[in-house]
């Protein structure tokens, strides 16, 4: 960088820090997975990224090869889980995306992975926070409500704990709430953008729908929260015991990780919902992590915005997210202190 701080003028110094960031490696933890095979495809798609890392315990490699085929720019490179494939599918990542661990079966909550997936949660935030301390970490890994505090506890401990860089991916919601919309009133999804606040599991999930205009009304408006409450469940049951939703996760991951890449290069007025270390609920309620409107910018985190105005049927939506909410963290953070490897 020394030689654009004495060749170049301010202008064209500042066109070269913009451009510098235009290479951006992204780690996908779980890779060869249901969500992981479609998210890398799509990251593969995306010319903000100049390389692709996937990691899985087993596959990782297989279905780096075939991606690599795919004739855009970015070189991908598949790790198994050696001693040193870990270390080397983290080192030097701008984003980390985690989808790895189980997925739910007809009946489960997103809880009920928690036996599961805390640990290996655990284990991957362990060595990212060795190998890649500095890179955004997207947890899309259920249950969100938990496994982000389980990450920033391990962050923590380690003395890398950067809260501006740890995201719990709650896009699908929001993609959710905003597709479901546009079916009831026939319009363009693409057009819709529902606000999503809270968690990632049932009654945590908390669209704001009197913030886009709508003003749905008694069975209609709760038959529309549900739905965007518990789309999860529906696609559980469709899978009939085969997993949870894969390809419109792949969608969300690639959207939100899209949005990331933008605001670090240099892209302004970049917002995205995500579930982060928030100060909102935290001195009223004591909840520590929240989801709403996020800015993002070239460091993570650059504003969060408020909730905002709310209707009172939306208030007592959100008064039951907080109650659940602050359990789910509790838990996460109570695992992470007594089961630091
Ligand atoms: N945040 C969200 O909105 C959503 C989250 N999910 C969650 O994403 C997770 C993954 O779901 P699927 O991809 O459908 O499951 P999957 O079982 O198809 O794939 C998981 C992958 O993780 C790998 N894996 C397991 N342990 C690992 C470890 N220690 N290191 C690296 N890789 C490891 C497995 O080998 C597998 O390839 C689940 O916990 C699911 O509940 C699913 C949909 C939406
Ligand atoms: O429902 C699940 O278990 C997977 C998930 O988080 C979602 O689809 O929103």
């Amino acid at each position: 960088m020394f030689a654009a701080r004495q060749v170049f003028g301010a202008a064209q110094r500042r066109a070269f820090s913009v451009s510098a960031k235009q290479s951006s490696k992204v780690t996908v933890l779980g890779a060869a997975g249901g969500i992981g095979q479609p998210l890398s495809l799509l990251l593969k798609l995306n010319p903000r990224v100049s390389e692709l890392s996937l990691y899985d315990i087993r596959g990782g490699p297989g279905v780096a090869a075939d991606i690599s085929h795919i004739n855009t720019k970015s070189t991908v490179k598949g790790y198994d889980p050696t001693p040193s494939g870990l270390k080397e599918a983290l080192t030097g990542a701008d984003i980390v995306l985690i989808p790895a661990g189980v997925p739910r079966k007809p009946g489960m909550t997103r809880d009920d992975l928690f036996n599961t997936n805390a640990s290996i949660v655990r284990d991957l935030a362990k060595a990212a926070a060795e190998s890649s301390p500095d890179a955004c970490i997207l947890i899309i890994s259920n249950p969100v409500n938990s496994t982000v505090p389980i990450t920033a506890e391990v962050f923590k401990s380690m003395g890398v704990y950067n809260p501006k860089k740890l995201f719990g991916v709650t896009t699908l919601d929001v993609v959710r709430a905003s597709r479901f919309i546009s079916q009831l009133k026939g319009t363009d999804p693409a057009n819709e953008n529902i606000t999503v606040v809270g968690g990632h599991s049932g009654a945590t999930i908390v669209p704001l729908l009197s913030q886009s205009g709508y003003e749905l009304k008694g069975n209609e408006l709760d038959e529309y929260v549900r739905r965007v409450q518990f789309g999860g469940d529906e696609v559980v049951q469709a899978k009939g015991g085969a997993g949870s939703a894969t390809l419109s996760m792949a969608m969300a991951g690639a959207r939100f990780a899209e949005s990331l890449l933008k605001a670090a290069q240099g892209q302004t007025g970049v917002i995205e919902p995500t579930f982060v270390d928030s100060p909102l609920y935290k001195e009223s309620h004591g909840v520590t992590y929240f989801a709403s409107n996020v800015e993002l910018g070239p460091n993570g985190v650059e504003k969060i915005h408020p909730v905002g105005k709310i209707t009172d049927y939306e208030q007592n939506l959100l008064d039951v997210c907080l109650g659940d909410l602050k359990k789910n963290i509790e838990k996460g953070e109570a695992f992470a202190k007594q089961n630091m490897k």
